[in-house]
């Protein structure tokens, strides 16, 4: 039996989302808007052992707060969208830097893939990469791939049908911060776990509190509104 999943595709600008997108896809393209924003997004489709997939190119960023319209498109998609699975693509050559946005991904979601792209270009610079390592710290699949050479993708495809179908679950590492933001995510997360049941991640939503990011509080109320209406 056929059935369909959605893969998001996120990443810092420049890691070659695009160049993946069009790889996997070809020429199944579309566009559609999602979570409520009136913004075009690609879309594409295309199917892998019987599976039927859509993958959604978001805008490349370098975190998933508010600070610009294309991070709060990126992480409203991750975050109402829901994706089966997201992908995360990072440039090998700069992987320390890109890792911020992976580990907020990670905070929001456990159905996600380290993509680890331009693996041709770090090998170029002597740089090595052990994805064992990296999978057994972070607790999510990692794989590394050159989207301009085609290489490491039949990998990649079956780790997704490995994720969506749950055959692989990930177990995100997830970010201790300081002692006395930790306290106040523990005084925070009962009420917000009470509030946002298993809809939203609650330790990042308490987070987000934190933060004071009342737009997106609005936003999560509107959705319970709606669910509880
Ligand atoms: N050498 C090499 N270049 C790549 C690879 N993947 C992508 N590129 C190149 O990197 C550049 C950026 O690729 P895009 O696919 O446009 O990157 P993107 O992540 O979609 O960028 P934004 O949409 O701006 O966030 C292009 O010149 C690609 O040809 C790769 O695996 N190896
Ligand atoms: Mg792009």
């Amino acid at each position: 039996m056929t059935k369909s999943f959605r893969i998001a595709l996120a990443g810092n600008p420049n890691t070659g989302k695009s160049t993946l997108f069009n790889l996997l896809t070809g020429l199944k393209q579309h566009t559609g808007n999602w979570a409520g924003k009136t913004v075009d997004l690609k879309a594409g489709t295309f199917t892998f052992k019987t599976n039927q997939y859509e993958m959604i190119d978001l805008p490349g960023t370098y975190s998933l707060f508010s600070n610009s319209k294309d991070e709060e498109i990126a992480r409203d998609y991750i975050v109402f969208e829901k994706p089966d699975v997201t992908l995360v693509v990072l440039d090998a050559t700069a992987l320390e830097r890109n890792m911020n946005l992976a580990l907020q991904v990670m905070e929001i979601t456990d159905r996600l893939i380290i993509c680890i792209n331009l693996i041709d270009e770090a090998e170029k610079m002597g740089i090595k990469i052990n994805e064992k390592v990296l999978m057994k710290r972070l607790g999510v699949p990692v794989i590394k791939i050159s989207a301009r050479n085609k290489s490491g993708i039949p990998m990649l495809l079956d780790t997704i049908d490995r994720v969506v179908t749950g055959a692989i679950q990930c177990t995100p590492y997830q970010m201790t911060y300081d002692e006395e933001t930790e306290k106040k995510i523990a005084l925070l997360l009962p009420t917000v776990e009470k509030i946002s049941g298993n809809k939203f991640p609650a330790r990042w939503l308490s987070l987000r509190l934190l933060d004071g990011d009342t737009n997106l509080l609005q936003q999560i109320q509107q959705k319970i509104t709606i669910m509880e209406g």
